[in-house]
């Protein structure tokens, strides 16, 4: 139970859940757009010894009951039948109205992956809502694009909504942070329409960008009105203006909608030298705005994401894992079997780039006055 004096949150050191095992690493490796990163990230979390720090929880496949809490067993059906050798015709027809095309080919095995990727974040959510630990962590989840019944932007099952809604059995309200350089359309759409969950996305919005959505006028129909936030940005964001912008938003978030449990999206794709090439930030922007969410003490889902500089992601996400452990790291890599990819200067935090910042202080101010105006005063 939790009442014990010495079991008070705010006096212990938090208790943090590592979810991983070797199946759901190799499986993650296999994922066509990020091919070896999960074991880029967890080896080097592995050699900065931050593994004995942790309650470390074997996932397994997320059991079909769970993915059809979201999902539709039509899409599902097709996702397995493609995902099996079976190269029966008649699928494929089906796999365009499914989104299994494209960015998101259906290739085998592909449904082994996602439901092993989905367990783990289900997993997880178990442990925050059995009060297991204060935070849990699976950083080859949050797959954010996917749809109800359709595969999009390299997501195929939304092991995001999955989770929000394990804890939602737990949790009355659920607070939803997406930090992705993407628009985290997948999980607002599937809570658009309610007030106990709410979903706050930072991203770039601009002509022709995937997915599209994510207007500051984006803001929930029904009684999910004024529940989904969008921050919409431009090219350039540096780590100040990014990490203020978090702490204002969140904290106007945070006053009005008062949550009981959140789940952040990590993704790792708007650090300076990522190949999507839009956002200046350093791992210091994401470390900073996981802490400003961390010292609330709420039970916390922390999930990776986007991310295709593989040593870029493994350092930020490795450096959050460290912060919510409240472990100072040595800057210099340690010698391990990935060591080679953190030349030349084999440091573990990133720098911000120098792209021109195409954020307007206007646009800013605009977006934080829109937040305010439908979170404090509901217009
Ligand atoms: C399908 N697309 C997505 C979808 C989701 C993401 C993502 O990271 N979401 O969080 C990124 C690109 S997309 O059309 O923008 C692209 C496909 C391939 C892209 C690419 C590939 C290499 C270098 C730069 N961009 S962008
Ligand atoms: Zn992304």
């Amino acid at each position: 139970e939790t009442n014990k004096e010495n079991d008070r949150r705010d006096e212990r050191s938090c208790r943090v859940a590592y979810v991983f095992n070797e199946e759901l690493i190799k499986l993650s490796d296999e994922l066509p757009k990020i091919k070896g990163r999960a074991s880029i990230v967890h080896s080097l979390i592995r050699s900065y010894g931050l593994l004995s720090k942790m309650r470390l929880i074997s996932p397994h496949k997320a059991k079909l009951t769970d993915i059809l809490l979201f999902h539709s067993s039509e899409y599902i059906d097709c996702l397995q039948k493609l995902s099996d050798e079976d190269d029966d015709e008649k699928w494929m027809e089906e796999a365009e109205t499914f989104g299994l095309t494209y960015d998101c080919p259906a290739y085998p095995g592909i449904f082994d992956t996602a439901s092993y990727i989905t367990g783990a974040s289900v997993k997880a959510a178990q442990a925050l809502s059995h009060n297991y630990a204060d935070v849990a962590i699976n950083w080859t989840g949050g797959w954010h694009h996917a749809k109800r019944d359709e595969a999009a932007g390299f997501c195929y099952i939304n092991d995001i909504v999955v989770a929000i809604l394990i804890l939602r059995q737990k949790f009355d309200k659920v607070l939803y942070v997406d930090l992705d350089l993407h628009h985290g359309d997948g999980v607002e759409d599937a809570f658009c329409a309610t007030s106990k969950v709410m979903t706050v996305s930072f991203h770039k919005h601009a002509p022709g960008f995937f997915p599209g959505t994510g207007s500051s006028d984006d803001c929930g129909m029904g009684k999910g009105q004024y529940y989904t936030v969008n921050v919409p940005l431009q090219d350039g964001m540096n780590d100040e203006n990014f990490v203020s912008l978090v702490k204002r938003v969140l904290g106007t978030v945070y006053k009005s909608f008062k949550p009981q449990a959140v789940v952040c999206q990590c993704g790792a794709d708007g650090l300076d030298g990522d190949p999507m090439a839009s956002f200046n930030l350093s791992t210091d922007a994401l470390v900073d705005s996981v802490q400003f969410i961390t010292n609330w003490k709420l039970p916390l889902l922390l999930l990776g994401g986007g991310g295709y500089n593989m040593a870029n992601t493994a350092r930020c996400w490795t450096a959050i894992t460290a912060s919510v452990l409240k472990e100072k790291l040595p800057s210099d890599i340690p010698e391990h079997r990935f060591f080679p990819l953190y030349g030349p200067d084999y440091e573990l935090t990133t720098s911000q780039g120098n792209r021109i910042d195409r954020n307007k202080d206007s646009h800013l101010q605009n977006v934080i006055a829109a937040v305010d105006n439908r979170l404090l005063h509901g217009s």
